[in-house]
């Protein structure tokens, strides 16, 4: 039985889950240096935001298959370790959402009218109505940075409460803001007119520090911070100087550059700052959403059925993989079959959908191919996770075209590889639903299912070839299973391809070679 480990509090319900095909370890509390110590044994991982999936993690994880991240952000796992390992990594996009969004809404609230300074106070014993005079949020401008998930449910509500919205999100267009009610400007504008900036972005190299000394100086001296998306975005010596000054009226703070936050200056702080430590997905549904989210997803791929938020596997929805699934395994053996004639190192890879399949999603079929071609090089090292990485990193360059006017089949794919070596091409199909074919190599004709063990030569068609390899086989014990040539015209270039129940023995390709008719002679297994 394969084993997971949760080293994050989780909800019961994900543990569950896990348990219907796993050993599951519940251990929330562990130390990096135990999840070092532990990892080996795990086939998979489950966290939140607690536990650092470094690099090291991932290279003392020897079976590792998948890391399941309960939430959305997966910037405390190295995904490139990962991918590079052919670990997948999974994470619940949606799941908390509307925890988060409801998260910066009431911090904005609570920023504005001194709930929580007046609930210290009262609770102190005081009676200090005067002291907690804030402003109403209606009709102010709130910007929103990152009109993602939760930014769009923030707009969303921030409407419904009478603001105006302005936004900045370089990747949606004006009319998806549009439809939000939200005006989309640029960063320095967004600083300038807002009352409310409200942060909803990753944090990545560009959005590091986008809140910075001298952004908070273009802000106007009411401006109110929330940040509910990732520590970093803001630069805390410069938010805490400009709070403290009165350059700004007031942050409100859920996420840190150091988590958990330590000795900090903005604990300092009074009424102008709100700090919440990481609380934004902490409801009760939320939790339960991405516990059920992620460990279903975890379940599915021990038992060897894909994922469906894969975040280092672009494109293999579920749907698209049973609708592809055959597709995928044809691609795979013709990814494999031309890698193997090809021989050595592959510098270009052309894919070619043909007939139905022109008018689909190409990107699985792309990393089923190469995942087939790097198969003989990489072993068991390169899966579907990696493949893409793996090949761009070999520099195998991948282009895809497609061609709906092909009609000799419903659906097939063709790939030419170039290398030093010079081109080798192959094409395959499906027969019926699911039966995979090779129908061409080098463009002659022909129709062989794979089979594991395969003798392919390139011969001139003339009488007694096929004899004479059929009797030499015969004569070193190796078994035949099926044998087909493909032809372009009598008595010129051909292609033969045997099936083989065994694999051909050592040093037999050199005197198969020395046949006179057959010009170069190739072992494949597939
Ligand atoms: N505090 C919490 O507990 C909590 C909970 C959930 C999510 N989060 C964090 O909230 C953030 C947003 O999550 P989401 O689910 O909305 O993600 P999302 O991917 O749906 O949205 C992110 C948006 O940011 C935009 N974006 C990316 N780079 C940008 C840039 N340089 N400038 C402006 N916009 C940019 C993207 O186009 C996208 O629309 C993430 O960082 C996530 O990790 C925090
Ligand atoms: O695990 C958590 O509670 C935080 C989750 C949140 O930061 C996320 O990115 O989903």
């Amino acid at each position: 039985m394969p084993k997971v480990l949760v080293s994050d509090a989780i909800d019961q319900v994900g543990v569950d889950i896990l348990s219907q095909v796993a050993q599951v370890s519940y251990e929330p509390e562990l130390s990096p240096a135990q999840l070092l110590e532990k990892i080996p044994e795990y086939d998979g991982l489950m966290i939140r935001s607690g536990t650092k999936v470094t690099a090291e993690v991932i290279q003392a994880a020897g079976r590792l298959r998948i890391i399941g991240r309960a939430g959305v952000g997966v910037d405390n796992v190295d995904i490139q370790a990962a991918t590079r390992k052919g670990i997948l990594v999974v994470n619940s996009p949606e799941g908390n959402t509307i925890a988060a969004a409801e998260h910066a809404i009431a911090l904005m609230m609570a920023l504005s009218r001194h709930i929580s300074e007046a609930n210290v106070s009262l609770k102190a014993g005081k009676w200090k109505r005067s002291q907690f005079i804030g402003v109403e949020v209606y009709k102010k401008t709130i910007g929103i940075v990152g009109l993602g998930r939760i930014g769009s449910h923030v707009a969303r509500v921030a409407r419904a409460l009478g603001m105006q919205i302005v936004a900045y999100d370089p990747y949606i267009s004006a009319e998806r803001a549009q439809q939000l009610g939200a005006r989309l400007v640029d960063l320095e504008q967004l600083f300038h007119e807002a009352d409310y900036i409200t942060l909803h972005v990753p944090r990545t190299p560009e959005t590091t520090h986008l809140i910075n000394e001298r952004t908070l100086g273009l802000m106007k001296p009411s401006v109110r911070i929330i940040n509910c998306a990732r520590g970093g975005l803001i630069d805390e010596q410069a938010i805490y100087s400009a709070l403290k000054e009165g350059r700004i009226a007031g942050a409100a703070l859920d996420v840190f550059e150091n988590e958990p936050l330590g000795e900090s200056d903005l604990r300092s702080l009074g009424r102008e700052v709100i700090l919440t430590p990481h609380l934004g997905a902490s409801t009760e549904e939320a939790q339960t959403n991405v516990a059920i989210d992620v460990a279903e997803q975890i379940r599915d791929v021990l038992l060897g059925l894909p994922a469906r938020s894969a975040v280092n596997i672009p494109g293999l929805r579920p749907e698209v993989m049973q609708e592809l699934k055959a597709y995928l395994e044809l691609a795979e053996t013709l990814g494999n079959l031309v890698g193997q004639l090809a021989g050595g190192r592959i510098d270009a890879l052309d894919i070619r959908l043909q007939g139905l399949l022109a008018a689909k999603d190409a990107q699985p079929i792309v990393v089923a191919a190469l995942k087939g071609l790097l198969t003989p090089a990489l072993r068991e090292r390169v899966n579907f996770v990696n493949a893409l990485l793996e090949a761009r990193e070999r520099g195998v360059r991948v282009t895809e075209t497609r061609d709906s006017s092909f009609a000799d089949y419903a659906g097939s794919i063709h790939l030419l590889a170039r290398g030093p070596e010079g081109e080798r091409s192959v094409t395959g199909a499906l027969l019926g639903e699911n039966e995979v074919r090779i129908t061409s190599i080098d463009d002659f004709p022909i129709s062989v299912a794979p089979s594991r063990f395969m003798l392919i030569t390139l011969h001139r068609d003339m009488p007694g070839i096929i004899g004479k390899v059929g009797s030499f086989l015969g004569s070193h014990n190796v078994n035949i299973a099926g044998m087909q040539v493909g032809r372009k015209m009598v008595r010129g270039n051909a292609v033969m391809m045997v099936s083989l129940d065994d694999p051909l023995p050592e040093g037999l390709l050199g005197e198969i070679e020395s046949v006179p008719g057959i010009r170069k002679a190739y072992t494949v297994n597939l």
